[in-house]
């Protein structure tokens, strides 16, 4: 594993920390590639029972590596699809897990970086943390995001926040149930710990688990499905004159006019 994920596991609690903080921890192939095998990792790992997943830097996430997808333009679309089904495995990765796992969030959390944190079961985050679906503003499909984010906040709101595009705040993705709690700056490794601590020495780890395993099941066949087919729009929409220009815009640091 390269360093683009720093792992640890201290008192039965597996950490997980993005290390691109001078991008923002943007998703590029290594880091998901990183983060892929450091989940495996812990969830084969016997000592662990909650993974909490935690970044460098001022921003948590902020999504897709754009540097990375305007390198892939012009390429097939076969190429794309393989990219995005990579992205698309490591999302179902986590949300699978078998093992709870905890977002502790600082900063932005945009667009495929919010996606990480709809993965994880619990999030915590603090009070000016930023949150946001942001891929409309870049000409952009939220494809693969918009199958967890509907399971867990319903369709209704998915659309809002999909379609505006809206950053929002810590206070209100608590209100949305997109995170679990917000903690006072100085009080979120101890709110993440406390309440890691507390899950490990209260439950049953077989019962965690049996009983995410359980709630992953229902409705299985139609997810797969989904993500699948959110892979593929997401791979066609790159190719889009849209999506071209808002990669180029953010990268040359203007706004795109479709
Ligand atoms: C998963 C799917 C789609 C996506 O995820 S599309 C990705 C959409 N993401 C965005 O539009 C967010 C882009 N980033 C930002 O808006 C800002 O960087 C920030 C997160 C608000 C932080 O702002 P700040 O001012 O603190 O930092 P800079 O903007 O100066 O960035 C520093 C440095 O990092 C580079 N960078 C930031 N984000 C990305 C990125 N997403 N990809 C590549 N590089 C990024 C930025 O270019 C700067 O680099 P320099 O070399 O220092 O200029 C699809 C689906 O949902 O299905």
């Amino acid at each position: 594993m390269t360093n683009a994920v720093l792992t640890r596991v201290e008192n039965r609690i597996g950490f997980i920390k993005l290390n691109r903080p001078e991008k923002r921890n943007a998703l590029g192939p290594e880091l998901i590639s990183s983060l892929h095998q450091a989940f495996k990792e812990m969830d084969q790992n016997s000592e662990v029972k909650v993974i909490v997943l935690e970044a460098e830097g001022k921003a948590f996430c902020a999504g897709a590596d754009l540097a990375y997808l305007q390198e892939l333009q012009g390429n097939s679309y076969s190429k794309n699809l393989e990219d995005s089904l990579h992205l698309k495995d490591l999302l179902t990765l986590i949300y699978n897990m078998p093992k709870v796992v905890i977002a502790k969030v600082q900063g932005h959390a945009l667009a495929g970086g919010c996606g990480l944190v709809t993965v994880c079961d619990f999030a915590f985050s603090v009070p000016n943390a930023l949150f946001g679906y942001t891929e409309v503003r870049i000409g952009f499909v939220p494809a693969l995001v918009s199958v967890f984010l509907s399971e867990q906040i319903g369709i209704a709101k998915t659309q809002e926040l999909l379609l505006s595009g809206e950053l929002i705040s810590a206070a209100k993705a608590a209100e949305l149930g997109l995170i679990t709690e917000v903690c006072h700056d100085e009080f979120l490794e101890k709110g993440v710990m406390d309440f890691a601590t507390k899950l490990i020495a209260q439950n049953s780890g077989f019962s965690m688990s049996a009983t995410k395993t359980l709630l992953r099941s229902l409705n299985r066949d139609a997810r797969e499905k989904s993500l699948l087919h959110a892979s593929e729009v997401n791979a066609k929409s790159r190719s889009h004159e849209d999506c071209i220009k808002g990669i180029s815009a953010f990268l040359n640091k203007t706004n795109p006019s479709w």
